[in-house]
């Protein structure tokens, strides 16, 4: 499989290549050629496939030959031992035809987990091969730092920095962050809010000498391993219900678009997915982009569900190219608006296109916190504020006559305190988490500002020339 570039100008790359380079030199993002196919014949014979079996089933036609089988393998199962529920990612019901599929069983409680622990070990084991070592940035609103951190700690072949908001992420988010005591570990906390940060790490992809004296990588979501992994459990959760016999629908809450891209992905391979709802929070840039279509930045409001309080979101550079017929000059054009004017107009073909796949739909604080409360007496159901938000976005849907599955992106004990306030309830860390409120915490702070985080990193990384 060879990957393109959503803006058209940097060379098509293998996986191993993909997954080091992360950013494409000309600012867009990888995506696969073609979408492999999978016929309903081939997805009703996944049925009661182990998350693992499953994963390998259907991520292999991605990797192609660049790792070998049994190596794909290992890795695989290797990734997924690290969960704490059996079924990886269980799907629990919550009303008659409403179900929360819980993506948050991995180490550090957050859907990030699932694709994280799978990345770490691939780009390992590629790095290994070619007797490499490689400098990982993450930009973060909370959770994928965390998972970043867990995931890459004590691997000797990489030094990990993460650019998280200074102040704005959970006290629990904070302390996943700054306590690691591994020394490839680097924690920066950034004077600005997750835009800020997420700028930081693209202008530093953009600094091609920058880029090409550290080794430069990177594990968010503009990393197509991330989004590759996360496809797996929207196959795993709708074929628990019946499919390919059985169309169902999603809500996901929204923030970067990597996670609904995932499912958009999965149908473009042939699962039947009815709607991908997006849910937003007060951050509803989405979703005003849905109702006008016209993507238009404005400044980031702080809420409750802190790793959505986003306003560029990196992913739906990927859904444009699709929804373009992959016209690379048109999403040139949309980026070049979004760095000139912070807004730009979707062509009506394109916006058609995007409209014919997705719903969205916005949840306030106080709405949030309402069906957090309301979800827990009706179904004895806690669920975090991220969670709630698509919960309540779910509810706005007035097409009830397929399944539909909310994803439930974070353990509620992730943010107690706007749980607590919610339901009364306040949630305890897992055993395993404990005393992480009480380890010391190590992290240095840094303006905004490109050249000083670049010489700091350039500092610490052992990977720099
Ligand atoms: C708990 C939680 N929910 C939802 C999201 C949004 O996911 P995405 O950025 O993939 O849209 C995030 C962060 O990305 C998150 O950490
Ligand atoms: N919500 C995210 C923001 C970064 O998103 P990513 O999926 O692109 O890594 C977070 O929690 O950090």
């Amino acid at each position: 499989m060879r990957y393109v570039s959503t803006r058209g100008e940097a060379s098509a790359l293998g996986f191993s290549d993909t997954i080091l380079t992360g950013l494409a030199r000309d600012g867009g993002l990888y995506i696969p050629e073609q979408w492999p196919q999978f016929s309903a014949a081939e997805i009703r014979a996944m049925r009661g496939l182990s998350y693992a079996d499953l994963a390998i089933r259907l991520l292999t036609p991605f990797v192609g030959d660049e790792i070998s089988p049994a190596a794909f393998e290992r890795i695989v199962r290797e990734a997924y031992a690290t969960f704490r529920h059996e079924a990886v990612c269980p799907l629990v019901q919550t009303g008659a035809n409403s179900f929360v599929l819980e993506l948050f069983h991995g180490p550090t409680l957050a859907f990030k987990d699932v694709a994280m622990q799978l990345l770490a070990r691939l780009m390992d084991h590629v790095l290994a091969e070619r007797g490499q070592r490689a400098t990982i940035t993450a930009a973060t609103s909370g959770d994928t730092g965390g998972a970043a951190i867990e995931a890459f700690a004590g691997r000797d072949r990489t030094d990990m920095f993460v650019l998280f908001p200074h102040g704005r992420v959970s006290p629990v988010q904070q302390r996943q962050m700054t306590t690691s005591s591994a020394a490839n570990v680097h924690a920066l906390a950034i004077e600005g809010n997750f835009d800020d940060c997420q700028d930081l790490v693209k202008a530093m992809f953009n600094d091609h000498a920058f880029r090409d004296r550290v080794s430069l990588s990177g594990v968010n979501s503009i990393n197509w391993a991330r989004i590759m992994a996360q496809i797996v459990y929207y196959f795993s959760s709708a074929l628990s219900l019946g499919a390919p016999d059985r169309p169902v629908s999603f809500t996901v809450p929204t923030g970067n678009f990597g996670d609904i891209f995932a499912g958009y992905a999965a149908k473009r391979m042939g699962l039947p997915i009815e709607r991908l709802v997006i849910a937003t929070n007060d951050n509803d840039i989405l979703a005003r982009t849905l109702a006008t279509g016209e993507y238009r930045t404005s400044g980031v409001v702080v809420t409750t569900s802190p790793s959505m309080d986003i306003q560029v979101s990196s992913n739906f550079e990927r859904l444009l190219f699709e929804a373009s017929n992959r016209d690379a000059a048109a999403v040139r054009r949309y980026m070049a608006g979004l760095k000139q004017s912070g807004a730009f107009t979707i062509d009506a073909g394109a916006l058609a296109g995007i409209r014919a796949e997705f719903d969205a739909g916005r949840a306030t604080m106080g709405e949030t916190a309402a069906t957090i409360r309301d979800t827990l007496k009706a179904s004895s159901y806690l669920a975090d504020p991220h969670t709630a938000t698509a919960i309540h976005v779910a509810g706005l849907q007035d097409n009830h006559t397929v399944p539909m599955i909310v994803l439930g992106t974070a353990h509620p004990a992730k943010f107690p305190a706007a749980v607590e306030e919610a339901s009364g309830i306040t949630p305890a860390l897992p055993a395993w988490l404990d005393g992480l409120m009480e380890r010391a915490e190590k992290y240095v702070t840094l303006p905004s500002a490109l050249n000083m985080v670049e010489d700091h990193i350039g500092r610490h990384a052992r990977a720099t020339r």
